[in-house]
C-alpha cells in the first residue's frame, strides 16, 4: 500500500556527536543501518521532536511537523508519530487491553470512552492478541509483546512510525516469525515507516529501501540490491558482504515487490 512520505533533513549536536542527516522513507517503509554509535537511536529522537534541532525540516506528506526557517516546532505530543522502542517500554504490570487503552486515553483527538474501547478492540484483533488481552505483558513471549507495543502505537493513528531494533529482543527462533509477521504487516500500514536494525536479514526484509548512517551522516541511501552492487563505504560493503557470499539470500522486499 503506497503511503505518504517521511522526509526530513536535521542538523543537531547531542552531546559529541553531530548529526546532519537527510532522510525520505519513499512511499514505503525505510530501514536505517550503522555501526554502533553512529546516531540511529538519536535521529529517531529528533524526528520524534525529542531532542531540539539547530537546523532542518520535518514533514510526513503535507504536514510540516518542523521547519527551523519558518519557526515550525510542532510538540512532540502533537507530531503524530507513532514509536516503538527497543525494549517496547510496557508497563509490566498492566495487561495488554490495558497498556493499549491507556496511549489511546491519551490521544488528544480520541472520541470518548465508547470510541476507545473499539479502536483497543479493533488493534487487538489486528495484531492477533486479542486472545492474550487479559494478560499481563511481563507474562507474555518476546513476540507477543511486540505486537503489544505495536498495537500501542498504531492504535492512536499516528502518520509515520519508527522502530527501533524491534527483533533485537528476541531469541533465534520468534526472530524469525517475528520479522515474517513485521514483514507482511508494514506492507498493510498506509503510512511511512523507519525501521532501525544492525541486521542484514532484517534490512533486506523489513525495507523498501536502506539509509546507511555513518558518523551521524547518511552515506548511501538505496535498495539493498542497490547497495550490494555499489557499497558506498568499508561498512556498507562489510554489511552486505554475508548474503553475497551465501549467493542464496532470499529476495529482498524491494526486489519482491519490484
Ligand atoms: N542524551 C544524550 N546526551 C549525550 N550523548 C548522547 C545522548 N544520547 C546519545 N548520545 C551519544 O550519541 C551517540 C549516538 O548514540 P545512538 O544511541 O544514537 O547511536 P546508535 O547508532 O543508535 O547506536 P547503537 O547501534 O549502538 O544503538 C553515542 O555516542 C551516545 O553516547
Amino acid at each position: 500500500m503506497a503511503a505518504e512520505r517521511l522526509r526530513a533533513r536535521v542538523t543537531a549536536r547531542i552531546g559529541r556527536l553531530r548529526i546532519e542527516a537527510d532522510l525520505d522513507t519513499g512511499g514505503g517503509s525505510l530501514v536505517l543501518v550503522g555501526p554502533n554509535g553512529a546516531g540511529k537511536t538519536t535521529l529517531l529522537s529528533l524526528l520524534l521532536g525529542i531532542f531540539p534541532v539547530e537546523r532542518g525540516r520535518v514533514e510526513v506528506g503535507e504536514a510540516v511537523l518542523l521547519d527551523t526557517a519558518a519557526g515550525i516546532d510542532v510538540p512532540v505530543e502533537q507530531r503524530g508519530i507513532g514509536y516503538v522502542p527497543q525494549d517496547y517500554a510496557l508497563f509490566p504490570h498492566l495487561s495488554v487491553r490495558e497498556n493499549v487503552a491507556f496511549a489511546v486515553r491519551s490521544d488528544p483527538s480520541r472520541r470518548g470512552r465508547a470510541a476507545s474501547a473499539e479502536v483497543v478492540d479493533a488493534m487487538l484483533d489486528d495484531l492477533g492478541i486479542a486472545a492474550h488481552a487479559h494478560r499481563r505483558t511481563q507474562a507474555l513471549s518476546g513476540g507477543e509483546k511486540q505486537r503489544v507495543a505495536l498495537a500501542r502505537a498504531l492504535s492512536v493513528s499516528p502518520r509515520a512510525l519508527l522502530l527501533d531494533e524491534p527483533l533485537a529482543a528476541l531469541d533465534v527462533h520468534s526472530r524469525r516469525e517475528v520479522r515474517a509477521f513485521l514483514s507482511d504487516y508494514l506492507r498493510t500500514l498506509a503510512i511511512p515507516t523507519v525501521v532501525v536494525t544492525h541486521d542484514a536479514t532484517d534490512a533486506r526484509l523489513l525495507g523498501d529501501r536502506i539509509a546507511v548512517l555513518e558518523a551521524g551522516r547518511v552515506t548511501q541511501t538505496g535498495t539493498w540490491e542497490e547497495l550490494s552492487a555499489r557499497p558506498a563505504s568499508p561498512f556498507v560493503e562489510e554489511f552486505v558482504a554475508p548474503a553475497r557470499s551465501a549467493g542464496d539470500a532470499p529476495p529482498s522486499r524491494s526486489a519482491d515487490s519490484a
